[in-house]
């Protein structure tokens, strides 16, 4: 664990004596657009047309944030337009590392990458990275944004038209999104990060006071728009799928599992289930990359044998609308 500063690796922890013990995450550093034409996004540089061959994604199978972007490569058909590059669970001193040297450059560290892109970078070093083989850049390193470049950008060249950010929705899912981030996707690191007994009890109470809200709407909605899946429900499936068997035992959210609220539990079974998605998740690079890497708070590095996941039996959705 650690950042780059000025191009310089530094192996520190999180910093949370500026903010009373709380975990707060810093903004990510690359925020290009991949586009139709090569014309700008919303923010950042023009000149990222979708191309197919040409960019490639670096990813940790134990992120929920990376994994989010290896969900919508699945589900838009972008494989075989977009490499992927998986780093070790196993993130210590010198950060993220590959198990063997990248396919690109032969490197053995993540950090590389992102001196590759910009030599005096400063910065934490996440992921997922997306790079450009052209210009030898970081178009994004915001999982957020590379999903809404995949759920469109590349349509002409995969003719998968499925939108899973569509206009008429988009206020809804932006609402979804603005509740979820903060109390449950962030919420499980802002508990397991937290370094006072205060901001940890406070996240606690934020993450499970949204999750029974969460099982309230999904008793009576098949998704979290209604009966349209879309990124809000892919983005909240990354933080469930991961949480009994990593955030209630290594980040003590442990009042409730999501196998004991019975509407969320279906739903996550449901999306496990959807074509394509059991192949995105790796429960041995979750359970290892968490409790192995991160000895601040599991200095022994044991990781946990269960607990046993029922992710496959029927969900009893459907009747939902
Ligand atoms: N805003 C980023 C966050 C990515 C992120 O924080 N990834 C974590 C892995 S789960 C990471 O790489 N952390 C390394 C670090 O903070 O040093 C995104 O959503 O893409």
């Amino acid at each position: 664990m650690g950042k780059l500063v000025k191009g310089v690796w530094h192996d520190v922890w999180y910093d949370t004596e500026q903010s009373k013990g709380e975990f707060i995450r810093e903004d990510a550093g690359f925020r290009n657009w991949l586009t139709v034409d090569g014309g700008a996004g919303p923010n950042g540089e023009i000149g990222f047309k979708a191309e197919s061959g040409r960019y490639h994604l670096f990813i940790s199978l134990a992120c929920p944030w990376a994994h989010r972007t290896l969900i919508f490569r699945a589900l838009k058909g972008l494989a075989p337009h977009i490499g992927v590059t998986v780093v070790s669970p196993d993130m210590q001193t010198k950060g993220w590392e590959f198990s063997q040297p990248d396919p690109l450059y032969g490197f053995d560290y993540m950090h590389q990458i992102y001196t590759q892109a910009k030599s005096d970078y400063t910065g934490r070093v996440t992921v997922p990275v997306l790079w450009d083989k052209k210009t030898e850049t970081i178009v994004s390193n915001e999982s957020s944004e590379i999903i809404r470049m995949f759920n469109d950008a590349f349509n002409d060249i995969t003719g998968n038209q499925q939108d899973f950010y569509p206009h008429a929705l988009r206020q809804e899912i932006e609402q979804w999104n603005e509740f979820i981030y903060p109390n449950i996707n962030n919420g499980v690191y802002r508990c397991g990060f937290a370094t006072t007994q205060e901001a940890y009890e406070e996240a606690f109470d934020n993450l499970f006071s949204a999750l029974d809200r969460l099982e309230s709407h999904l008793a009576a909605s098949r998704y979290l728009v209604g009966n349209t899946l879309t990124e809000a429900d892919w983005r909240l499936f990354t933080t469930l799928v991961r949480f009994d068997a990593a955030y209630v035992g290594h980040f003590k959210c442990n009042l409730k599992r999501i196998a004991d609220y019975p509407s969320i539990q279906g739903y996550l079974k449901e999306l496990y289930q959807y074509p394509a998605i059991a192949d995105t998740v790796d429960l041995y690079h979750i359970k290892r990359h968490y409790y192995f890497s991160h000895n601040m708070i599991n200095p022994t590095g044991i990781v946990p044998k269960g607990p046993e996941l029922d992710l496959l039996s029927p969900h009893g959705r459907a009747s939902l609308r």
